[in-house]
């Protein structure tokens, strides 16, 4: 992993990018050329961020959190009322060890949810994920609420990524073509319990699979780690209001391997509860991902990537969800 960082998350005020995000000359804004600057330093050197100035409020990150937190707390038997199966395209609730990492148990529970699509839309790949997502009853309003959220982070994910085209030298559109023009989406909530001893594994190394990943996590306990190239853990210190951005396995293979996508794992060390919503914008389900030729063209044979040549993402992510879920019979 390409990440030259040693402490510290570079942390990006992306305003600007939002005020002038429609315009032709972006550019020409000094503060987009800012921070279009630093989301270039930000994804060569870390591929991780915060994001700061995103116009999504704390009080509705803050929102979510708390009715995530509501959620985990409800018994089993009422959490199991909305329990992940294949029969339903591997969405809804998962309780703690039913998720695997790298052939190890995650010590996590979560919601997974996934964008709905028309039966037989994507053929047989798309048929594991086929299904409609699964809400609990309690807390009652925690639908309505994640349905406005998920809008929210969608938008401002193609925003970011509008930066980020820039950032690579093209137009701030390359990201929203062929490959992207209709975006999947991916949401997991998940609760990590306190614990009372080191080191618990709340989720495995691993890297994300799509484009860009936001990230809303409690701001009392610091869970999140991001490995850099010396191989030390850096942790993800939360910042209150802020998201953290990271990049996927797909904006790694469209940018010919400049960007790099970085592993990172979850361990809470703390006594307490922690959620966190990670949303992850990817490209279309169908899409065969390879770089773009404004980049091939731009970082011609660069050398630091072994980038897959070509990946159908909805195929990768299944892959993946199977791994992840192989022991789900047994386990649940
Ligand atoms: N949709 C995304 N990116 N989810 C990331 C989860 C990573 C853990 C998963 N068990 C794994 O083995 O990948
Ligand atoms: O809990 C977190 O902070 C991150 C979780 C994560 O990396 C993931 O779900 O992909
Ligand atoms: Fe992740």
């Amino acid at each position: 992993m390409a990440t030259n960082f040693k402490s510290h998350l570079p942390i990006i005020d992306i305003k600007p990018l939002l005020v002038k995000c429609n315009g032709s000359d972006m550019m020409d804004d000094t503060g987009v050329a800012e921070a279009v600057r630093k989301l270039d330093q930000a994804c060569r050197d870390v591929g991780f961020f915060y994001v700061i100035g995103h116009g999504i409020s704390e009080s509705l990150m803050r929102k979510v959190k708390e009715m995530t937190h509501r959620f985990f707390k409800l018994p089993y038997e009422e959490k199991l009322k909305i329990k992940i199966t294949p029969a339903v395209g591997y969405r809804g609730y998962q309780r703690i060890g039913v998720n695997y990492t790298s052939g190890k148990q995650d010590f996590h529970e979560a919601i997974d949810c996934y964008r709905e699509f028309k039966q037989g839309k994507y053929g047989e790949t798309g048929k594991v994920l086929e299904g409609l997502n699964q809400w609990p009853e309690y807390p009652q309003e925690y639908k309505g609420l994640m349905d406005e959220y998920i809008k929210l982070c969608t938008d401002l994910s193609r925003n970011i990524l509008r930066g980020i085209s820039l950032a690579l030298g093209g137009s701030p559109y390359e990201f929203e073509g062929e490959m992207v023009g209709d975006p999947f989406w991916v949401m997991r909530i998940i609760g990590y319990p306190g614990v009372n001893q080191e080191n618990v594994i709340g989720c495995g190394a691993h890297t994300d699979y799509g484009l860009l990943t936001l990230i809303n996590q409690d701001d009392d306990k610091t869970a999140l780690q991001v490995e850099n190239l010396a191989g030390d853990w850096v942790s993800a210190i939360p910042i209150p209001g802020s998201f953290i951005c990271n990049i996927g396995d797909m904006l790694k293979i469209l940018s010919n391997g400049v960007y790099e996508s970085t592993l990172h794992r979850v361990i809470n060390n703390s006594h307490r509860y922690r959620v966190c919503i990670a949303f992850f914008y990817e490209t279309n389900f169908d899409a065969v991902v390879e770089p773009l030729d404004i980049f091939k063209e731009k970082y011609p044979g660069d050398k630091r990537s072994q980038v897959s040549r070509r990946v159908v993402y909805g195929e990768h992510l299944v892959n993946k969800v199977q791994t992840t879920f192989e022991n789900l019979v047994e386990h649940s």
